[in-house]
Order: C-alpha cells, then structure tokens, then sequence
C-alpha cells in the first residue's frame, strides 16, 4: 500500500479552505504507486487526487505542475491541476509538497491490446506537439551525462559480462547522441503504469515528474521498450507496430528519426537497466521503493545491439 504520509482530516479541513473545491468529505488511500503517496479526495463538488510527494521538492514541483496544465488544456489527456483560491498550483500538506489534480477515469494495464497501443502512441505524438507552446525548459536530469557517471559508480559491482556491456554500451551512445534530432518536452518515462485507460481509449497519462526537454525518437523508444516487449524481454512486433502507426497518425516521424529508432531503444534500455541497478546496489536509506527487475533491460538491451528492431 503506497501510503507512506497520512493525512487526518484536520490538515484536509486547513488544505481545502485555500481551494474552490467544496468542503472535505473524505480521502481514501491508493494502492498503487510506489514513489508518492496518493490519495483519492472527495469533496462536496466530485472527485479529485491527491498527491503527496515524499521526493520532490516544493521548488521542483511547479514546473511539473504548470506542465501538466499546460498540457491538459492543449488536447492532451492528463490530470488537470486544481489552482488554490490564489493561483497557486502546488501546496504543502503534512510538511510535505503536496498537489490537487482532476481525477481520471481507467485503470492501467499489463497486457495491452493493439488498440490501446494505438492510442496510447497517438497520445504521446500529441504530447510532443502541444509541449512545444510550453514557454519552459528542463534538462533531462537521467540521459547521457547521468548514465555515463552512474556507469562508472556501477562497474566494480557489476559481473564481468554485464560491466563489458554497460562500459560498451555507453561508449557507443556517447558516439552516437540525439541532440541533432527533433526535441521538444518529453515524458522520458511513459511505461504502460504510467497510462491510465478506459477501453481502448487514453484516460491519460499521469506522472510527469520525469518529463524534461529531449528528443521525441528518445522518448518513443522509451515507451516502447515497455508497450511492445514479450514477457521473455523481446520486442512484440504486433504491438510495436501499433504504437508507431498510432504515434506516426499524429506526428510522422522524419527520416532521420526512424534511422535513429534502432540506436533510441539502446538508450531506452541503459537508462531504465542503469536506474534499476542503482536502486538495486544503492537503496536510499528510508526511502520506500520496490526493486524492479534490471536484467528486463539488459536483456532486451542484448536483442537491440543484435539488430532485432522491428520493421515500421
Ligand atoms: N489523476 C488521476 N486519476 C485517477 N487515478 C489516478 C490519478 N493519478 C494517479 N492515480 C492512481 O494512483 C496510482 C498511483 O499513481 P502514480 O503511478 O502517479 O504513483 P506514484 O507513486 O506517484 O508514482 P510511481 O508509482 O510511478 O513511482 C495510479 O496507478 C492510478 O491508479
Ligand atoms: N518506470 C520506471 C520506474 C519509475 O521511473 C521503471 O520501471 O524502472
């Protein structure tokens, strides 16, 4: 249960007097989720989320915050902000960064179908479009810079074949980057979690506290390397060609693009094997996350440097 900060109905009573959103009826915890603590809040006017967010800081949160907006007002599918009577976007409950978004319909899924990959891909092209009015800017904290450095804190713990591929692996992203490709604001982490569906429709897509500026390809294969993957860690063609063609239906990749597709899912997969293996050989102390499996990705790290890519 990822509950980690309770909140009583007195902070909820305090919280809601700075909103416009009815008085406090009550919060009911959210199982899933390993990062924050979530809430769903009733109020006298509907139904909202609540976040508590055990990371990021006060500072941190309003760029993801006025993103969101942003986004959810340009035709994207996402959780809307709720502003304090103030304007204010974020707010503080328990000590702790807190905000109030729109609460979507859906759940998420494991096992996609084509349909929801379809969509799922069609939504992300639009994401890149509409981020391009959005006036701000973020540097990837988690791209080449960060996987080289973390590669070099991981080598003395890693076996020796693994070591090889990663010291390789980096080499040869280093020598082949992605700045000269098309870049816009990214979600640079929408794994099928991360998407809450309603049928085969795009309920939407909910944490943002990864997006950042980079190249659209980059963050294409990053979803795909989830969306698309057979549970032996190979791409599922079927699925991968239905998050491109939905993608490709919004936003047609360019030529330069789809030549880089292939060198994008070898990043893809550093930079989420690297993540997993820090939080497997660094548990943060007190900070309550599950381990994720790391192999997925160097295993389908392994097809990709074979040159097993579908075709699109
Ligand atoms: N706006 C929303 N509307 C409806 N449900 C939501 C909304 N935001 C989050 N949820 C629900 O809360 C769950 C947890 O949210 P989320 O995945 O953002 O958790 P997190 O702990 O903040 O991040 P993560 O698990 O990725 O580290 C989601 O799986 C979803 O079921
Ligand atoms: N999507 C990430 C975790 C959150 O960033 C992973 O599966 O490793």
């Amino acid at each position: 249960m990822s509950v980690y900060t309770r909140v009583d109905d007195a902070q909820m009573h305090r919280l809601l007097a700075d909103y416009d959103i009815g008085a406090f009826v009550s919060l009911q915890g959210i199982a899933q989720g390993i990062t924050n603590s979530n809430y769903f809040l009733h109020t006298t006017q509907g139904s909202y989320v609540l976040t508590v967010f055990e990371a990021l800081t006060q500072v941190q949160l309003p760029f993801f915050l006025r993103l969101k907006q942003h986004l959810s007002r340009n035709g994207v599918a996402c959780p809307a902000p709720v502003p304090q009577k103030n304007g204010r976007l974020d707010a503080q409950v328990a000590g702790k960064p807190a905000c109030i978004v729109s609460r979507l319909q859906g759940g998420d899924t494991s096992y996609p179908t084509a349909g929801q990959c379809f969509h799922t891909g069609a939504m992300l092209a639009k994401m890149h479009l509409a981020g391009a009015s959005f006036p701000e800017k973020m540097d990837n904290p988690r791209h080449s810079a960060w996987w080289t450095h973390s590669a070099e804190r991981l080598m003395p713990l890693l076996d020796k074949d693994d070591a090889a591929l990663l010291a390789d692996e980096t080499a040869f992203l280093a020598a082949h980057p992605d700045h000269a490709l098309p870049q816009g604001i990214i979600h640079a982490d929408l794994f099928k979690d991360n998407v809450l569906l309603d049928g085969e429709r795009v309920a939407g897509l909910i944490d943002f506290y990864y997006a950042c500026c980079g190249s659209f390809v980059y963050d294409l294969a990053v979803a795909l390397n989830d969306w698309a993957r057979c549970a032996d860690n190979v791409p599922n063609t079927a699925l991968y060609d239905a998050f491109v063609r939905g993608y490709e239906s919004v936003r047609p990749l360019t030529p330069a693009e789809r030549a880089y597709l292939p060198v994008a899912h070898r990043a893809g997969c550093v930079r989420f094997w690297v993540s997993r293996l820090l939080d497997f050989h660094f548990p943060a102390e007190g900070e309550m996350t599950f381990i994720k499996d790391p192999n997925v990705f160097r295993d389908l790290l392994l097809v990709y440097r074979q040159g097993r890519v579908p075709s699109v």
